[in-house]
């Protein structure tokens, strides 16, 4: 597979001969690709694809069991962050994940975000205070929780928790937030304003998006990227990949002929 880079800014991401594995089994296959900074890169194809596999490879999560592995490079910035010596806590911290589920901790919305803040060592009360309010009027929740920021996190709707999960993610600083289906549980205007605030946040991080949503990837997408059994089938700008795409099997999915 030829590698893709057709950016036209500068480059957060280089994936370089890439391939994983689930102990035998090779999940994706000779990925090379690049990914502009402080963009939005949706992540399609076909249940099975390796999307979500792809989103998990960015920050390590497959580490989690011994049996898988990586061949090749991921460079975020400079660091090949499958360099066996990465730290495994600093990459989480650099690389944000929201998942498909809205997973508030059972506990107060103030220490959902706090949590993470305490763990890298923060313990200054003020530090503590300015920095969680920053994360949640970041990930536009401030105004709804500000009154109850004490009470319990697993009492918000759906759509309020996804956005203090978007803010537990944030609170950290990370440069790259991955989002894996994070409005497929959500209605059509939590959906939106978890799109609205995709939006914003990739004023300032790089975002990969997983969406089976076609209609999502295009209104909130820079560049697409279109898998398919672990291939990398097409990538290009969101508008041309939409309106012109070359392969065709990247044609029947956009038409719905299959997945
Ligand atoms: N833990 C695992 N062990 C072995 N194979 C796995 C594991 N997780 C996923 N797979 C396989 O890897 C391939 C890619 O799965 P993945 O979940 O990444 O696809 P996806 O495109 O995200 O699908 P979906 O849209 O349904 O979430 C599939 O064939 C899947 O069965």
């Amino acid at each position: 597979m030829k590698y893709i880079c057709k950016i036209d800014g500068k480059q957060k991401i280089d994936v370089r001969n890439f391939n994983f594995y689930y102990g035998k089994k090779l999940a994706l296959k000779d990925l090379n690709f690049c990914i502009k900074e402080n963009t939005i890169l949706a992540l399609i194809g076909p249940s099975g694809s390796g999307k979500t596999t792809l989103a998990r490879c960015f920050n390590r999560m497959h580490d989690l069991y011994i049996n898988n592995h990586y061949e090749g490079e991921i460079f975020i910035d400079d660091t090949n962050i499958l360099d066996p010596k990465i730290d495994l806590i600093e990459l989480r911290d650099r690389v944000g994940m929201v998942f498909q589920k809205p997973t508030a901790f059972p506990m107060s919305i103030f220490e959902n975000i706090a949590f993470g803040l305490k763990l890298k060592g923060i313990k200054n009360k003020t530090e503590l205070k300015d920095r969680v309010e920053k994360a949640l009027k970041d990930a536009a929740l401030w105004d709804e929780v500000k009154d109850r920021l004490d009470k319990l996190a697993t009492n918000l709707s759906g759509g309020q928790q996804q956005r203090l999960c978007i803010a537990r993610a944030i609170a950290v600083d990370p440069e790259v937030l991955v989002f894996d289906e994070s409005t497929a549980s959500l209605d059509p205007i939590s959906t939106s304003k978890i799109e609205d605030l995709m939006v914003e946040l990739s004023k300032k991080l790089t975002i990969i998006a997983v969406t089976h949503n076609l209609q999502q990837a295009a209104r909130v997408s820079e560049y697409t990227f279109f898998l398919l059994d672990g291939e990398a089938i097409e990538y290009d700008k969101t508008n041309i990949m939409f309106t012109n795409p070359k392969d065709k099997k990247t044609q029947d999915y956009i038409m719905g002929r299959f997945g």
